[in-house]
């Protein structure tokens, strides 16, 4: 058999590995605190590797038809966003079907989604495209009473859909910032991603965190995580003990930063992006 070469792959063929392969990385990464990771299921009973990654590849014919809806559509608007809604919830019912019905990758598909679909119509403005379709209001999508929903009512925060309208600044101005400064500081490729998803951590308001360890567990999170980056990082051993506490802090609050985590691939997503279209 002649072996497929890489320019014989179409864009969207393209953007749905590099959506995938995200997913995979940051499941892979470890030790993330009390995320499910090579060491173990974290503080998620339900969840585990393998689970994580059969859901991320689940998810590759929706990554796929979210480019090719972008290229034929051809430009932000309305019927591109309810184009993505609807692609968005049948990747979903793929995902639960794969896992039983285990959310794995519900934050995940919204942020990698939009951010696919506005690399395959801007590659140049990524997160400005994604923040316009963000903003499109989707007629079609139901209104339930999510977790995210239920702690925007009881604190106001500020969760998945919001941080995608802004333009996602936890990753422009926390997470890329600091996985190029831990790379330029030759922290090693693993200690950099982690360091990223521990900038993304000092500023977020993850409402999987808020849903499960209320405004203690966010605050937590948020302080432990700068005191890792403030000990230098995951590369030295000041910056690994206080790593290695946020994970048993966050474990005994049940305090999971599944939020951050899907902000975190959204991150090596667009990293990634860079010289490879
Ligand atoms: C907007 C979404 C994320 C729903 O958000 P909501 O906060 O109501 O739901 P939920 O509690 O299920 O949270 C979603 C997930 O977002 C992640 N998350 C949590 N906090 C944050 C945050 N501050 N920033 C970013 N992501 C976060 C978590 O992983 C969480 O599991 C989305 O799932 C949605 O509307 N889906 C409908 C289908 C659709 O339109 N898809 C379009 C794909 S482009
Ligand atoms: N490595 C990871 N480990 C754990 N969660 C992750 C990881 N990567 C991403 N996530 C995100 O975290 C979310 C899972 O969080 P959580 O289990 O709190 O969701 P839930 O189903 O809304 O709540 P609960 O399990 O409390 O009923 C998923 O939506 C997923 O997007």
């Amino acid at each position: 058999m002649r072996a497929l070469k890489l320019h014989e792959l179409s864009l969207a063929d393209r953007l749905a590995d590099l959506a995938v392969d995200a997913l995979i990385d940051e499941a892979d990464l470890s030790p993330k605190p009390a995320l499910v990771d090579r060491r173990g299921n974290g503080a998620h009973s339900d969840l585990h590797l393998g689970l994580m990654h059969a859901s991320a590849l689940s998810l590759w014919p929706m990554f796929k038809e979210m480019a090719e809806a972008a290229i034929e559509f051809g430009e932000v608007g309305l019927p591109l966003r309810e184009a993505l809604g609807r692609i968005g919830r049948e990747g979903e019912q793929a995902m639960l079907t794969t896992t039983n019905g285990v959310n794995t990758h519900r934050g995940a598909i919204w942020a990698l989604g939009l951010l696919t679909a506005a690399a395959a119509l801007e590659p140049r403005a990524v997160t400005l495209t994604a923040a316009k379709l963000a903003l499109l209001n989707d007629r079609y999508a139901p209104q339930p009473m999510s977790h995210g929903a239920q702690v925007a009512q009881r604190y106001g925060a500020r969760g998945a859909r919001e941080e995608a309208q802004l333009g996602f600044p936890s990753v422009v101005q926390r997470g890329l910032p600091q996985l190029h400064r831990s790379r330029q500081q030759h922290a090693g490729e693993q200690n950099a991603r982690l360091d990223a998803l521990l900038a993304i951590m000092t500023d977020l308001a993850d409402t999987c965190v808020l849903y499960r360890a209320g405004p203690e567990g966010l605050l937590a999170m948020q302080q432990g995580a700068q005191a890792v980056l403030d000990a230098g990082g995951s590369a030295t051993l000041g910056g690994r003990r206080q790593l290695h506490a946020l994970d048993l802090q966050l474990l005994a609050l049940n305090a999971s930063p599944g939020g951050a985590a899907d902000l975190l691939a959204a991150c090596l997503f667009i990293d990634r992006l860079d010289g490879a279209l």
